[in-house]
């Protein structure tokens, strides 16, 4: 996977960001990366990092939302679709190796910590190196690292920076079985003024579908019509009805183009709820594919011209 990073073009009053934490988590560093001198809040989890920009204790918040190795994160995708909307205006893709974090002098590793996503990419290595260690999931990697200090826990799987944040001896570097992941962070915040298109975009949404046959390839359908590259698509349950799930779903262009806002009434007419959750430019800096006849172009030129026929201007 391409690397690469974007900064935020139109925070507007940003200035103060919760970030997933606490302190030396992979999301601080995200954070890092998309402000520009704003205040940073470590926040215990994902959910509460959402609840403060939602009660205005934060202007924006920084949150992890998919890895190259393990998919999404399940808690972002639900505190994106619940409560009051919150749209993504930046994101940023980190490399993610890790450092193996013990007590100074400490004895055998018998319990290895760290955040799920963290364990799934250290599996093979932890087998290999930690045998008799078993793996303990925490909430972050920061958190584990707590727990070491704490004695919970005798190793923590954590973010490189971690070690300048806890007083904690390093056991290894530049840990991974895959050696080029990468996970994708957010900046949420509520909605307002969008940032402008650039011609590589992503736009989000979650889809509550009515529940009959084939109504998630009525919306998989209204974009492909529209010649619309898909860049991810997610399924969580509504958790109100066994058996019942919404769609988050990811896709090229903004919502400023006349083709992609067409989409999006398409999707509305399929959806029992549609939750829009923001057009930003895409990190990897990967431009938007236009098939042919599916350009902004063709939307408008096909609107004037049924506009002229229901004017009787044309036949
Ligand atoms: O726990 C962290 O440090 C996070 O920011 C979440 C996470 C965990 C593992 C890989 C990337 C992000």
């Amino acid at each position: 996977m391409k690397v690469a990073t974007v900064s935020p073009r139109s925070l507007g009053v940003v200035s103060r960001i919760a970030y997933f934490g606490p302190q030396g988590t992979f999301t601080e560093q995200a954070a890092r990366v998309l402000a520009g001198g704003e205040e940073l809040i470590p926040v215990e989890t994902v959910r509460l990092a959402m609840t403060a920009v939602r009660e205005g204790e934060a202007d924006a918040a920084c949150v992890p939302i998919e890895n190259s190795v393990e998919g999404v994160v399940p808690t972002t995708l639900d505190a994106l679709s619940e409560s009051t909307p919150l749209v993504a205006v930046a994101e940023t893709i980190l490399p993610i190796h890790f450092s193996v974090l013990t007590r100074r002098g400490g004895g055998d590793i018998k319990t290895v910590a760290s955040h799920p996503h963290a364990l799934a990419q250290v599996r093979e290595w932890v087998e290999a190196n930690l045998p008799d260690a078993h793996p303990v999931a925490s909430s972050s990697t920061s958190a584990a690292a707590v727990g070491v200090l704490d004695g919970h826990f005798d190793a923590a799987v954590c973010a490189p920076v971690a070690v300048e944040h806890y007083d904690l001896e390093v056991l290894a570097t530049e840990v991974a079985d895959v050696s080029d992941a990468a996970t994708r962070f957010l900046l949420v915040r509520p909605p307002g003024e969008l940032p402008e298109p650039t011609g590589a975009d992503r736009t989000s949404v979650v889809a509550a579908a009515v529940n009959r046959t084939g109504t998630l390839a009525e919306l998989l359908t209204a974009l492909a019509d529209r010649g619309i590259n898909l860049t991810r698509l997610d399924a969580r349950p509504t958790r109100s009805n066994f058996g019942e799930y919404r769609f988050f779903i990811d896709f090229e262009g903004h919502v400023a183009e006349p083709r992609i806002l067409d989409a999006l009434t398409a999707l509305r007419r399929h959806c029992r709820n549609l939750r829009f959750l923001g057009s930003h430019p895409r990190a990897d800096g990967t431009r938007t594919t236009i098939q042919p006849g599916a350009g902004n172009d063709d939307f408008v030129d096909a609107a004037v011209w049924a506009d002229a026929v229901r004017k009787g201007d044309l036949a």
